[in-house]
């Protein structure tokens, strides 16, 4: 072995993958690299047939992940100067719950010719939100009965998630339905391109894939929920886990060419974005939350009890680091807003909003808007509920809109974070990370709206260093996650403070947003559900 051992992580994200070097005994970042997806979020047409898609449907391309192996892990190396054989480890972390329709082999279902035109046999990203109605309908079923696993996500499963979206499948794609043999998470899909073989991670199936004390949904429910569905489990999803930071297996020939690492070393079991991030935060103890914050912002916490926490996304045994109770909550789209107005409607740059912006005082604006442009994933769990930015008079300008956008995701976090308090998981810490810590006024507005001190952390490619976290310990370099998580990981404490006077006045406001976010989201108003289902209608009908 090498004097000075090296590990690689790779983050695969929304838009792009990053990979990064680290040196194993300090987790100093060598070098990176990112590839940006050729397809991106394939959202409007699907590109083999120039076939316009539903509303609420994100698909992407899998090759494009493959890619990042070929191009961002070998300009990484090149980056660091390192030599590849002092590697001895690569983990990964993927969004989720992003599924791949796949063959025995995990061929996805897009790669054969037969199915390259169908949009259903392409990978369904974690924010494809067309599944909602089959997501009610599981809700509805599973509180009927009393489901034991109901609790444990906060009370209502997610359109997001792989029953939801396995469903709708076998609903409404019969033929790539029955040709999947595996509903694989794309997390776990990258891990069996570098090791040749399927591993399923303990992490997704806990969270998006209902895995509670060992058992899925029954047979008995899954019949009840649609005749036929009642072999989903056994036929397309229960696969053999591996538990995280172990390893999955050693990286074949094919994969070492890719990459330029060598064949044989650790690959380690794949992981989720945002939970692979506490371990590069330090975030192992129960009560430090790490948000991390891109073009959404997932929330996860460790608590040393079981709680059952309304409206969260999940609640898991070991689901961050083995021994804890891993929390999950989230805000579906948080960068994602802020892009699609700068991009759509004011057509300036995020630098330039943000510049403007920051000039105001708090209220400046008389603004106060619902962040809910992507849905509501906590605590309402709800993908029908839409934006809404009330205030807004003919004076209002672009920077305005834009700063209450920023505010509204603020908000957002303290809903979650005040409802974790109250369900017995008290948060004493809130540490950032993700793309978005790059802009100082939205950190500043989330320190003054929560009224929690801001740490933040060390690595600006946070989730990929989780990775090579977990790679450092598949490869036995630490004994566990949490010694590897001491060595190799860091936060710098209390970088944005709550300034008082805006504590008061975000006070204020967050007011008003809880008396839209009830009456909106909490069935005083049905509009939103209204609009949806007639933009669902609408589709239909044309399609
Ligand atoms: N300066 C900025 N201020 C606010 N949002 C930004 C800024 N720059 C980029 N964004 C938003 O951040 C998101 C990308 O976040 P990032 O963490 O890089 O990616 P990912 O979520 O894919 O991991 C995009 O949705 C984009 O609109
Ligand atoms: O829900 C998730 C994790 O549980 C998604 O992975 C996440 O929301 C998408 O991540 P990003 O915003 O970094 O692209």
């Amino acid at each position: 072995m090498s004097a000075d051992p090296l590990v690689v992580g790779v983050d695969f994200g929304t838009l792009s993958g990053r990979a990064v070097v680290v040196r194993v005994r300090d987790g100093a970042e060598l070098g990176s690299a990112v590839t940006e997806y050729r397809h991106g979020v394939v959202d409007r047409e699907l590109p083999a047939t120039g076939r316009a898609l539903p509303p609420e449907w994100a698909l992407q391309v899998p090759s494009d992940y493959v890619d990042v192996l070929r191009t961002a892990v070998p300009a990484a190396l090149a980056d660091a100067g390192a030599d590849p054989a002092d590697v001895l480890g690569i983990g990964t972390d993927f969004t989720a719950c992003t599924m791949v329709p796949a063959t025995v082999d995990g061929t996805p279902l897009c790669e054969l010719p037969e199915f390259a035109e169908n949009p259903h046999a392409y990978v369904k990203l974690w924010r494809h939100h067309a599944a909602q109605p089959q997501a009610d309908r599981i809700n509805e079923l599973a509180r009927a009965r009393g489901e034991k696993w109901l609790p444990r996500y906060g009370g209502l499963i997610s359109s997001e998630w792989e029953f939801a979206k396995g469903l709708e499948l076998f609903e409404e794609a019969p033929d790539v339905y029955a040709a999947t043999r595996h509903w694989v998470e794309a997390a776990d899909w990258i891990v069996w391109q570098l090791t040749g073989s399927y591993v399923r991670n303990a992490c997704t199936a806990g969270y998006k894939g209902i895995l509670q004390d060992g058992q899925y949904p029954s047979r008995d429910f899954l019949r009840e929920l649609a005749p036929g569905f009642e072999s989903f489990v056994a036929d397309k999803l229960e696969h053999p886990l591996g538990q995280l930071g172990d390893r999955a297996g050693t990286l074949t020939a094919e994969a070492a060419a890719w990459t330029g690492l060598p064949e044989g070393i650790a690959v380690a079991v794949g992981n989720v974005d945002a939970h692979v991030t506490a371990p590069a935060a330090r975030a192992v103890e129960p009560g430090q939350l790490v948000a991390i914050m891109g073009t959404s912002t997932c929330h996860v916490v460790n608590g040393a009890e079981l709680r059952e926490v309304p409206g969260m996304c999940g609640v898991v045994d070991g689901g961050i680091v083995p021994g804890l109770w891993g929390y999950e909550a989230g805000q579906s789209g948080v960068g994602d807003i802020f892009g699609w107005f700068a991009g759509h409607f004011a057509r300036e740059s995020h630098d330039e909003l943000t510049r403007l912006a920051a000039r105001q005082e708090v209220g400046e604006h008389g603004l106060v808007a619902l962040d809910w442009h992507s849905g509501n994933r906590s605590v309402l769990v709800d993908h029908d509920l839409s934006g809404v930015v009330v205030g807004q008079t003919l004076a209002t300008r672009a920077e305005d809109v834009y700063r209450a956008l920023l505010e509204a995701t603020a908000f957002g976090t303290r809903k979650i974070v005040e409802t974790f308090a109250e369900a017995g998981i008290p948060v004493t810490e809130l540490i950032v990370a993700g793309g978005l810590t790059k802009n100082a006024l939205l950190m500043q507005i989330y320190a003054d709206v929560t009224n929690l001190p801001l740490s933040v952390v060390g690595s600006a490619q946070a989730p990929a260093l989780g990775s090579a976290i977990h790679a450092a310990v598949a490869a036995g370099a630490y004994p566990d996650i949490r010694a590897a998580a001491g060595a190799m990981g860091s936060a710098r404490s209390a970088v944005y403070e709550p300034v008082p006077a805006h504590v008061t006045a975000y006070d204020e406001l967050y007011a008003e947003y809880t008396t839209l976010h009830d009456y909106f989201g909490r069935g005083t108003n049905d509009v939103m559900h209204r609009l949806a289902a007639r933009r669902r209608a609408v589709a239909k009908g044309r399609s």
